[in-house]
């Protein structure tokens, strides 16, 4: 049976390189996919790993609609098995609804990789509606690591190497920049909270605005 599965984690803890193993392996046995992604750091369709690959991909917009696209391919006489979709939380909710009519009504599989929260640990609109909707949500094996060797399970977004708060939720981006960049760094809960980054860490700082858990009785 075709599944609607989101493959999720941190930024960098390898959901593209995943997202290209597994078109290369359902390739490999004959099977044919299409690849979209949205708002990839490399350029516009364009689907890149961190590892050095990277291939051609249909560029998500807000006006595409997933079970319309594939229709008309369908009806031109192409052969669909799997769609690959990386970058998914920009998606919009309506568009992950379309996915899952997708799998349900023309049994094509889907599978979807992207990160769960932003740099304010809020749910991005595509990774909700995924969660809400998905056979199966695999949080990759490969963990990336706070500065402190935690698991890192939230993303932060840097100016200068200090996190901030406020801003846009899409602002694309890529962890290890230059310290006079915006950027991204994951850190474990626990700095994520006392905003406490490698570098603020390695100057000794802790930023005086803190998360307002910090007051809270018993931590
Ligand atoms: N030079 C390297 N050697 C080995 N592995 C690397 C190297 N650079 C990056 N990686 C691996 O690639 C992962 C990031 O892969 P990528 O698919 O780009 O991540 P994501 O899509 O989740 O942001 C890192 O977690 C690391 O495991
Ligand atoms: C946390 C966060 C991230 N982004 C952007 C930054 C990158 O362009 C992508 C994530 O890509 P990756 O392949 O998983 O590294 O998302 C953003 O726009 N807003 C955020 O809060």
């Amino acid at each position: 049976m075709a599944e609607l599965v989101f493959f999720s984690g941190t930024m960098d803890c390898g959901k593209s390189t995943l997202a290209l193993q597994m078109d290369h392996n359902h390739q490999a046995r004959g099977r044919r996919g299409i690849i979209f992604t949205r708002n990839d750091r490399a350029g516009s369709a364009i689907l890149s790993s961190r590892l050095g690959l990277s291939t051609e991909a249909v560029e998500v917009d807000d006006a595409l609609d997933f079970h319309a696209h594939v229709v008309k391919l369908l009806s031109a006489g192409a052969r669909i098995d799997y769609l690959i979709c990386d970058e998914a939380q920009f998606f919009r909710a309506e568009q992950v609804d379309q996915l899952a009519r997708i799998v349900d009504d023309l049994a094509i599989d889907v599978f979807t990789f992207g990160i769960t929260t932003d740099f304010r640990t809020r749910l991005f609109p595509g990774s909700a509606r995924l969660i809400e909707l998905a056979d199966r949500v695999e949080v990759l094996q490969v963990e990336a690591l706070c500065w402190c060797g935690a698991r890192a399970t939230h993303n932060a977004r840097t100016v200068g190497g200090v996190m901030v708060v406020e801003g846009a939720q899409v602002v694309v981006g890529d962890v290890a920049v230059s310290e006079d960049q915006v950027g991204y760094e994951v850190l474990c809960r626990r700095h994520h909270r006392k905003r406490m980054t490698a570098a603020t860490a390695r100057a000794g700082v802790l930023s005086p605005d803190v998360l307002p858990f910090e007051g809270t009785p018993g931590r």
